[in-house]
């Protein structure tokens, strides 16, 4: 669904933002897009809806060249940037002109996740605060149905309960035949919701694996002395001991946390990366 291929950009001739980026992604998935401040993220999604052209390389979304902005493609990818500005019009006057635009978009759905939202449907765009005007997006976004969903930052402005609500709804409306990218780099707001990790630093993806590959080759655990541990990788201060990742020679089962994941690529890197290789 996603091939970029040696993807090299930069907004001025002197720094690259992205430098021989390869990415391949398959539908069916959610994929979350780790990375610190100015790695990239944004960058990388506006190239995949065709906001931004590469310098060279090749980026094809869907069998199209996102550049072309051609209207078959436009109408399969939507990207919830991570500011919204909302035009002073009702919410339901806004999905009568904006709708249209994408062929499979459900008005049902869409007024479904405004309840399960606590969202009143007749209200004005303008006078809902910056969380609420969030989640009319986020709402329209999953109600297009469209083949590829970008969502830049998407839990940034929403309180703890709303995030909760905004994983549930994630997680049960997105169709085998579509992928979701989330981006973020509030880690913690995608725990059990992806199924893929990447993770954007130095200008490339440096982390594609599955939760299940992670967790695999890596062990999530809490102890009370470091010394229980065999070959532990990275470690924190936890309430009761220490919070630890390490490898999982012992083939446990265990659940990824995506904060402590996110820490130990950052802290320990190399010693991360080449389990995977
Ligand atoms: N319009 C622009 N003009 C010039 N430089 C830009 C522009 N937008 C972003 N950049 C630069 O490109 C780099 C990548 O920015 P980008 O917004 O893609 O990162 P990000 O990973 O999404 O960051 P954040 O997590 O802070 O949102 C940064 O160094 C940023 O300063």
């Amino acid at each position: 669904m996603i091939a970029i291929e040696n993807l090299i950009f930069g907004y001025h001739k002197k720094e690259v933002v992205l430098e021989n980026l390869n990415l391949h992604l398959k539908p069916g998935g959610i994929y979350g897009l780790l990375g610190r401040n100015g790695a990239g993220k944004s960058s990388l999604l506006h190239h995949i809806c065709g906001l931004l052209f590469p310098n060279s390389g090749t980026c094809r979304v869907a069998d199209k060249n996102p550049a072309d902005r051609s209207p078959e493609f436009l109408q399969q990818v939507y990207l919830l940037p991570e500011d919204v500005y909302l035009p002073n019009v009702s919410i339901k006057s806004y999905i009568d002109i904006y709708a249209p635009f994408y062929p499979e978009f459900n008005h049902d759905l869409f007024f479904k996740f405004l309840t399960e939202f606590e969202i009143l449907a007749n209200g004005k765009l303008q006078s809902l605060s910056y969380g609420q005007k969030k989640k009319v997006m986020i709402s329209f976004a999953l109600a297009t149905q469209v083949k590829v969903l970008l969502m830049d930052e998407p839990t940034n402005g929403l309180d703890i309960p709303s995030k909760k609500q905004f994983r549930k709804i994630i997680a049960g409306n997105v169709n085998d035949d579509q992928l979701m990218i989330i981006s973020t780099h509030q880690v913690k707001d995608l725990d059990s919701l992806i199924d893929s990790v990447l993770i954007l630093e130095d200008k490339k993806i440096i982390l594609h694996q599955s939760v299940d590959q992670i967790t695999e080759k890596l062990v999530f655990k809490q102890v009370m002395n470091l010394e229980e541990v065999a070959a532990p990788i990275y470690s924190e201060g936890a309430l009761k001991g220490y919070a630890v990742v390490a490898v999982n020679s012992k083939h446990e089962q265990s659940r990824l946390d995506m904060e402590m994941f996110f820490n130990a690529v950052q802290t320990e890197k190399q010693q991360i990366l080449s389990q995977f290789n």
